[in-house]
């Protein structure tokens, strides 16, 4: 979303609560938001019972740290691409494209949220999620962005990574180690980002072409995307079965799962056999919802609310 406030004549550069809207901008708000709830979801997982009171201050801390990390790396995410995101109408207004937010304040802002978060885990958490925690931040910001976004058309698949990462992160702020249940959750993320980011690359491709990045549509077409984008998609619905074969989540979650499943399927059957860029906005908009409800089901199910 754009920053609204216009620029000051003198500088090009906002001023005041312009720019603090410019700096909130760049870090990707929203994306962050369904980051920390899945990381969030991680933690109370990792936990056999409802939190206590010390749980949940634990909890909240975690979180923040998680969010400040997060935020971190999608400002350095920004400031990195500014000059792709000016050539691509979807990124174009971010205050780094515009130049409305300087590269150095924006660089000084992460770094700051990177030094609090990054304490703020390894004082009050535990060392082992501060390190994955930052190890995650550098995945994203320096070998997605950096190197694999230009490098290959599976950028987004070995990337995706990164973007998987928040539950285990979650369960070893609460247990201090990483369980077998906090990797199947990050296996789901894993596999459910390429039919996520495929789904809006199919409709954004103009831009990627333009912006010069070989992103799957640009460099093998719509109709190999779309199958893979299929694949991915009953590769998800198998995979986010496998918490209840594996007894960590029982009927109730299963039954979202199959449900949500079978809605993924059938967008992604749709858009292979009849493409449209309004079919592929809706299919990303349900990769959103997806997501939000596995996660929700899990934590549902854990606490016996479901069936
Ligand atoms: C390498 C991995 C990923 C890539 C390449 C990717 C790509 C994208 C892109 C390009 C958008 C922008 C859509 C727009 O501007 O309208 C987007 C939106 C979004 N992504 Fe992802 N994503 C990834 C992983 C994730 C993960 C792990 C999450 C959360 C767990 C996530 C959550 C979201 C959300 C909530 C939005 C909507 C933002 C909005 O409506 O403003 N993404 N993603
Ligand atoms: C520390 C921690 C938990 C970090 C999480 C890393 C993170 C923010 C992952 C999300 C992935 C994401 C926003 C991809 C956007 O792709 P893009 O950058 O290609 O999208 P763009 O074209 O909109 O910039």
């Amino acid at each position: 979303m754009p920053a609204r406030a216009a620029p000051t004549p003198a500088s090009g550069h906002l001023s005041g609560r312009a720019l603090l809207r410019g700096l909130w901008v760049l870090t990707k708000p929203r994306v962050v938001q369904l980051i920390v709830f899945c990381a969030l979801i991680g933690m109370l997982l990792a936990l056999p019972a409802w939190p206590n009171a010390q749980q949940w201050a634990r909890i909240a801390i975690a979180a923040g740290g998680i969010w400040l990390l997060a935020s971190a790396a999608a400002v350095f995410n920004c400031v990195i691409e500014r000059q792709i995101d000016a050539r691509m109408q979807r990124t174009a207004a971010r205050p780094t494209a515009q130049g409305t937010v300087a590269s150095g304040l924006a660089i000084t802002v992460g770094l700051l949220m990177a030094a609090a978060g990054g304490l703020l885990l390894w004082l009050c958490i535990n060392p082992l999620t501060a390190c994955l925690t930052l190890a995650t931040l550098l995945g994203y910001s320096v070998v997605y962005t950096v190197w694999l976004k230009r490098a290959t058309e599976q950028n987004i698949v070995i990337g995706g990574a990164s973007g998987a990462m928040p539950p285990v992160l979650g369960w070893a702020a609460m247990q201090g180690t990483v369980g077998p249940e906090a990797w199947l959750m990050f296996l789901i993320i894993f596999i459910w980002t390429p039919p996520h980011f495929w789904a809006l690359a199919l409709y954004r491709v103009e831009d990627y072409r333009r912006a010069g990045l070989p992103m799957l549509p640009v460099t093998h077409g719509r109709a190999y995307t779309t199958r893979h984008v299929l694949i991915y998609t009953v590769a998800l619905w198998a995979i986010s079965l496998l918490p209840l074969l594996q007894g960590m989540s029982g009927l109730g979650y299963g039954l979202v799962a199959c449900v949500c499943g079978a809605v993924f399927c059938a967008y992604a059957w749709r858009l292979h056999q009849h493409y449209s860029d309004a079919l592929a906005k809706r299919t990303f908009r349900w990769s959103l919802w997806h997501l939000t409800a596995l996660f929700a089901a899990l934590m549902l199910d854990h606490y016996g609310l479901l069936i």
